[in-house]
């Protein structure tokens, strides 16, 4: 019951204030307040009867509102005691909300399921955006006169550390605007009119994307992929202006997906209307005519458009998210993109026999039963944002995803993205307020990484330090390792800050895939008790 609820049946009036009648009786006359608690002179019986029944009344909802308030305190204090506060950091896409994800997946799964049928826009979302990335290529290549020559020639690859270029990897961004420019073997693709009714035939997909935004609604946000005209830095604000990008964004994935929790007054939004669904049912074969068509697979090929191997790629499940009825699926879920603006705080509490309290032997009121787990934007104009959550975390889980090697900022395309990792890296490990936390690192997308180098993409090519070593997965994740390990041993080396030694601080490294959800509950397990062990070594020196 809250206190405003408590009170607003019974608003106090100039006779019936809301001090109980035993404070009347203990008055004295001296006492000025016994005055005005005083029953009115010539009071009739029936009046007084009437009166007395009010004052027990209202002192019966103010002992209400007293064991109330008492048990809040009580409850708050007994859930600080079994509470474990982790907050999520990493550049933007680098795998906070699917860690997150995970381990809801993994400790809350009735909770879970409950929610996956809210997911379904954004699956649906992040199809017909995949959809439209293609169609934009297209259009691009019909757009050209047929017997366009163009020279030939291929781009340099970036550099490590930053070069100056400021064309950016097509592979960041799972959605763009704006069409890229095409490359001359692009251009080169032969096209024929299939290509162009195919165009035609798809094109109320910009409409279908647009109304499934509108139905993620409020709490979500079609906005620049970030704010690089602010000139924001690592931390802080260096960077100078740069072409803006655009991708659906949301403020709060609680309410956008209508799940309780963050406003509960907001009103929840639609699903996808069926005409939504309809139009992507009646649009299956297309879609897949366009994805299974050798010509389209070979312009995007020419273009450097790997689609494939892009946050919220669906294109090989169209036939099942097109279907009448769908329901999203665990896995669907954790690979769906929906970019995180702001900080979100998520409450979990573990559920019992989910490999959460069952398997561990945690009383439901020991610590670790209850994980607040903060998951923040990770893009540079987001990251001031971080600084009021780094006090009174108990940990801190750092995504660096290790595929993106060949990869720049979306929000600064002359920056690449892992050196990008390793300066924020550097910045947690040296901030005074981390210094009490356990650091764990998950060195992410490794299936990314396997699949690049497999391609044939040379390491030492975007990362001159890594030489002649093998381009192998085993060889790239100990090396990167390696480079995270040293940035903390040379932390530790310098003067310690805040009274606690950077060397007295455990971290944990681990090579992750975190939409792989086996193995990633595994790893969530170790993780879990590690934190937890931590806490209560530290806790008997306290
Ligand atoms: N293949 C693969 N995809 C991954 C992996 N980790 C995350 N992803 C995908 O990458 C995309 C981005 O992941 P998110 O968890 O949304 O990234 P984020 O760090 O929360 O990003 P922001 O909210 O922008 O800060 C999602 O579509 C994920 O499914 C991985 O290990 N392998
Ligand atoms: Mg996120």
């Amino acid at each position: 019951m809250s206190r405003r609820l408590a009170h607003a049946p019974f608003p106090p009036t100039h006779k019936t204030t809301a001090m109980p009648a035993r404070i009347s009786h203990r008055s004295q006359l001296s006492d000025p307040l016994s005055a005005v608690i005083a029953p009115p002179v010539g009071e009739s019986a029936a009046a007084k009867q009437a009166r007395v029944a009010r004052e027990a009344e209202e002192q019966r909802v103010s002992d209400a509102i007293d064991d109330e308030l008492r048990r809040e305190r009580q409850d708050r204090k007994k859930r600080g005691k079994r509470e474990v506060k982790v907050l999520l950091l990493g550049q933007s896409e680098s795998g906070k909300s699917t860690v997150l994800k995970n381990f809801r997946l993994k400790y809350a799964p009735a909770q879970w399921k409950a929610e996956l049928q809210s997911w379904r826009a954004v699956v649906q979302l992040n199809l017909v955006q995949n959809v439209l990335t293609i169609l934009d290529v297209l259009q691009e290549r019909l757009s050209l006169p047929e017997a366009t020559e163009v020279p030939t020639g291929s781009s340099p690859p970036s550099s490590f550390p930053t070069g100056s270029r400021t064309s950016f990897d097509s592979t960041i961004s799972d959605i763009t605007t704006a069409p890229p420019a095409l490359s001359p073997a692009a251009a080169k693709v032969q096209l024929s009119q299939k290509h162009r009714i195919l165009l035609l035939r798809l094109s109320p997909l910009r409409k279908v994307a647009e109304d499934l935004r509108r139905v993620l609604g409020a709490g979500a946000d079609f906005s620049n992929a970030d704010d690089a005209a602010h000139g924001y830095g690592v931390l802080d604000d260096t960077g100078p202006a740069q072409p803006k990008r655009k991708e659906f964004a949301v403020r709060g994935w609680i309410s956008a997906l209508g799940l309780k929790g963050e406003d509960e007054n907001r009103p929840v939004p639609d699903s996808p209307t069926d005409s939504t669904s309809e139009v992507l049912s009646s649009l299956r074969d297309d879609i897949l005519a366009l994805w299974e068509d050798t010509d389209v697979r070979a312009l995007l090929r020419a273009a450097d458009v790997r689609i494939e191997d892009r946050a919220g790629f669906f294109l090989p499940d169209t036939a099942r998210i097109t279907a009448p009825g769908y329901v999203p699926s665990d896995n669907d879920v954790v690979r769906a993109r929906l970019r995180t603006m702001g900080v979100q705080e998520w409450r979990v509490v573990l559920e019992q026999g989910a490999g959460g309290l069952g398997g561990s032997g945690l009383a439901s009121d020991s610590f670790g039963a209850e994980w607040v787990i903060y998951d923040v934007g990770g893009s540079r104009s987001m990251r001031h944002a971080w600084l009021p959550y780094f006090d009174a975390v108990n940990a801190i889980i750092f995504l660096a995803p290790i595929s993106c090697f060949d990869e720049r900022l979306a929000e600064d395309p002359r920056v690449n993205r892992l050196e990008d990792t390793l300066l924020l890296w550097k910045a947690v490990v040296k901030s005074p307020l981390l210094r009490g936390c356990t650091l764990v690192v998950f060195l992410n997308k490794c299936d990314l990484l396997k699949r690049k180098l497999q391609s044939g993409i040379m390491v030492n090519r975007h990362m001159l330090s890594f030489g002649n070593r093998p381009n192998e997965v085993g060889v790239v994740v100990k090396y990167l390792k390696d480079k995270f390990k040293d940035i903390l041993r040379a932390d530790a080396a310098s003067p310690a800050l805040g009274g606690i030694s950077a060397a007295a601080r455990t971290t944990y490294l681990y090579a992750t895939s975190v939409t792989d959800t086996k193995a990633t509950a595994a790893t969530l397990n170790i993780v879990r008790d590690g934190i937890i062990r931590e806490h209560l070594k530290h806790a008997e020196f306290v």
